[in-house]
């Protein structure tokens, strides 16, 4: 028996392109191809061999396929494409072309056939039926050099001139290398040529390019290709593939990828890809950690934390996953806030703690505070400023709040405060505020005597931290380089009050980034919205302002649907009638929501009971194979679905009446209590991917108000328009449908 020949292998991100697309039973056999050819190449059942006539290698996959691979230096190789075996003869297949990439430098596979294919299916000017348009191709208004320039494989051109439709941009940036693919992209979603040298271009320079020099180009192309054993790759072979996995856009990677002296600030609108970085960079740091380090990778709530760790599973190799700690950041506040207390204080709930305040207000005769402002008080001025003793609370801002209070209103307000955590401490229980401020206080006593816990915390949801939360964190982490990374939308912030990062000891300044392109919902999802946030000023996190505007959607699609129905009877059966015409979509993929808990706890039974199988959505992540989810529209932030009815809009149940109670109480809490009411809407719209269905029973919420004004505008401007005769009655843009969609 003769010794085996092990090797290396790496894939090129145009083979895992190509193996993406493939059947599931050819992707295993590569995966098993690979697995042979790392633990002996001259396994007899692989027919490693040289092609006669080019540098190439191929090894057998199956009786129809060979993998072509690149040799590097020694025994690494580089996979470069998988082709029929019948086009593998003594050279490289002719539908594979490779090249170095003047810019970058790298080593580019180009599968022309099925850049070719997509170029093909684009209508063309020649062949239109007459009296139909056919659209302009998008690249037209640039020069082949000036797409060379950036960057784009000039092998493409001739196919990039064919692309007119989204599709089809869509389908070429599937098959085409990434860096090509990325210049694309931003001019075809309208950015300039010179901010796509700035952004992508330039970042990717590579100075003395030799495009003769192949083996330094394999060389550096080396360095961005995956190896056979990274579990993204495993993932992908698997058939569980996502494309950010393995595709990260240049922003997102120079996020993942820089190092800061200090903290840093991601934002970026809904699907940007916040998540996706956060998670990128939790594997980057535990792949560079010491083995004792630490990191700490935080979200909000207990499902999109288990959802984190979940994909990080997918992204980093096992044995090093134990260096990073996934929880929510209320489990850690709890288990330090309860450290040593026995047993764990119970918390009181929102009812229990209007029915405290309520008491407290009766046996004090206090006429002029109610308790709503008693509870926004308490929350969003004196736990949001961690206020802990009345001489505090007499000189504290009461930022926002257009209410006055005199120092005798605040020493009155302070007695009845005392009171009422008196009686929680009677019932032993404690307000969620009062948790967060101990473990503050607490980790921050800690830390005077003891190194911090973590060496890297990276938090994702940032907008719904609150200023507790933060000065944790912050004593969580020991400061220096790369120590907190938070991603965040504060479009998105529907529980906390906004923050400034730089009054909790948390400076961010010059390190702060942003992400504008959308993967996940189309434009038309997007604008509906954005609309509704319309009128609203949202901060940045750190004292500045933050603008929907400059965020980009890739994807076109059809328009949101908005079903006015009268009464919940004709609300249900219009859910259904909507449910039941997805029926070609995964049921997982598809979520139904509504405002309040009773609500969805209801839906879930009901659409249960018209045959639709429904899971309740809670703080574990849904276990149901078949089931479509149902949850509150809070219980939606961070996840997506391709299709999403929200219901139960209507103006007397959304904005819910925790918020429109506080309209007489401070009119200033009223608005800040709204704003999180229509980040709670966007949040929920923005979930959706490919399909968004509106459905309320009476009068519409007034979020959404501006959206169908504009589809009225719209109908108005297109009467006596030809097309308007034969339009559906869903085509335009805030088309209310009565009854079932
Ligand atoms: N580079 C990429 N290539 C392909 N898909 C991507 C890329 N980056 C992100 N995505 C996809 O976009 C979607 C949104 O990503 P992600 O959840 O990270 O966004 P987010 O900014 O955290 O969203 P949100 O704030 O709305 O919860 C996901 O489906 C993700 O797979």
């Amino acid at each position: 028996m003769t010794a085996p020949y092990p090797a290396s292998l790496f894939i090129h991100p145009t083979a895992l392109k190509q193996m993406n697309r493939m059947p599931h039973g050819l992707r295993v056999k590569c995966d098993k191809a690979i697995a042979h050819f790392e633990r002996d190449r001259s396994h007899p059942g692989l027919q490693f061999k040289q092609l006669k006539s080019s540098p190439h290698y191929s090894i057998r996959i199956d009786q129809d396929y060979r993998g072509i691979l690149q040799r590097t230096k020694g025994e690494t190789f580089l996979l470069i494409a998988v082709s029929a075996r019948q086009s593998v003869y003594d050279n490289l297949p002719e539908d594979v072309a490779t090249d170095v990439n003047r810019v970058t430098g790298e080593f580019e596979v180009i599968p022309l056939d099925d850049v070719e294919k997509v170029a093909a299916a684009e209508p063309r000017a020649d062949a239109a039926i007459a009296g139909t348009q056919v659209p302009p191709p998008l690249f037209d208004g640039f020069t082949d050099k000036e797409l060379v320039d950036l960057g784009v494989a000039p092998v493409l051109m001739p196919s990039v001139r064919e692309i007119r439709t989204e599709t089809g941009l869509f389908r070429l940036v599937d098959v085409i290398p990434q860096h090509s693919a990325n210049v694309l992209i931003e001019l075809a979603t309208g950015t300039s040529i010179d901010d796509v040298y700035e952004k992508i271009t330039a970042p990717r320079v590579t100075t003395d390019v030799d495009v003769t020099d192949i083996d330094s180009a394999v060389e550096r192309t080396i360095g961005t290709a995956v190896r056979s054993d990274d579990p993204a790759v495993k993932a992908m072979l698997e058939g569980d593939f996502e494309a950010w996995r393995l595709f990260l856009h240049p922003s997102q990677r120079a996020l993942v990828e820089s190092d800061h002296r200090g903290p840093v600030k991601v934002s970026g609108g809904p699907g940007t890809g916040k998540t996706v970085v956060a998670l990128h960079r939790a594997a980057r740091l535990a792949r560079a950690a010491e083995p004792d380090d630490r990191i700490l990778l935080t979200s909000y709530s207990a499902n999109l934390a288990a959802d984190l760790e979940d994909k990080l599973r997918g992204i980093l190799p096992r044995e090093l996953a134990g260096r990073v700690e996934v929880a929510n950041v209320d489990k850690i506040t709890r288990r330090i806030a309860f450290a040593g207390l026995r047993p764990a204080p119970q918390i009181a709930d929102t009812q229990q703690q209007r029915d405290h305040w309520q008491t407290v207000l009766d046996a004090a005769g206090e006429t002029e505070f109610d308790v709503p402002f008693c509870i926004d008080e308490w929350q969003h001025v004196v736990s949001a400023q961690m206020i802990n003793a009345q001489h505090e609370y007499e000189s504290a801002p009461r930022i926002g709040r257009i209410r006055r209070m005199s120092r005798a209103q605040r020493a009155r307000y302070w007695q009845l405060l005392t009171a009422f955590k008196k009686r929680l401490q009677d019932e032993g229980q404690w307000t969620f505020e009062q948790v967060q401020l101990r473990a503050a206080l607490s980790e921050e006593m800690r830390r005077m005597m003891e190194p911090a816990r973590y060496q890297h915390v990276i938090v994702d949801e940032a907008q719904d931290l609150t200023a507790a939360h933060w000065r944790l964190l912050r004593a969580l982490v020991e400061p220096g380089a790369n120590d907190l990374f938070a991603v965040g939308d504060p479009h998105q912030r529907i529980f906390a009050q906004p923050v400034t990062l730089s009054s909790l000891g948390i400076n961010v300044k010059g390190r702060s980034r942003r992400l504008e392109i959308s993967y996940r919902s189309t434009r038309q999802i997007l604008a509906t919205a954005t609309s509704v946030m319309a009128g609203s000023t949202v901060d940045d996190l750190d004292g500045g302002i933050d603008d929907l505007t400059r965020y980009r959607a890739i994807v076109s699609g059809t328009d949101p649907r908005f079903v006015a129905t009268d009464s919940t009877d004709t609300e249900l059966d219009a859910i259904v009638a909507q449910i039941k015409e997805w029926d070609h979509v995964d049921r997982t993929a598809i979520a139904v929501c509504a405002p309040y808990t009773h609500q969805a706890k209801r839906l879930a039974a009901q659409l249960s009971a018209a045959g639709i199988p429904t899971e309740r959505l809670g703080k574990t992540p849904p276990t149901e194979p078949d089931a479509i989810h149902v949850a509150t529209m809070a219980r939606l932030k961070g996840l997506e679905y391709r299709c999403i009815v929200i219901c139960g809009v209507n103006a007397d149940q959304f904005p819910r009446g925790f918020a429109t109670e506080l309209a007489d109480a401070d009119p200033t809490a009223y608005q800040a209590a709204m704003q999180r009411e229509r980040a709670l809407l966007f949040v929920a719209a923005t979930r959706a991917r490919d399909a968004l269905t509106f459905v309320w029973h009476g009068e519409p919420t007034e979020f959404l108000r501006s959206r169908l004004r504009e589809g009225q505008r719209y109908r108005a401007s297109r009467k006596g328009h030809p097309s308007s005769a034969t339009g559906s009655r869903m085509d335009s843009p805030g088309d209310v449908c009565h009854g079932e969609p």
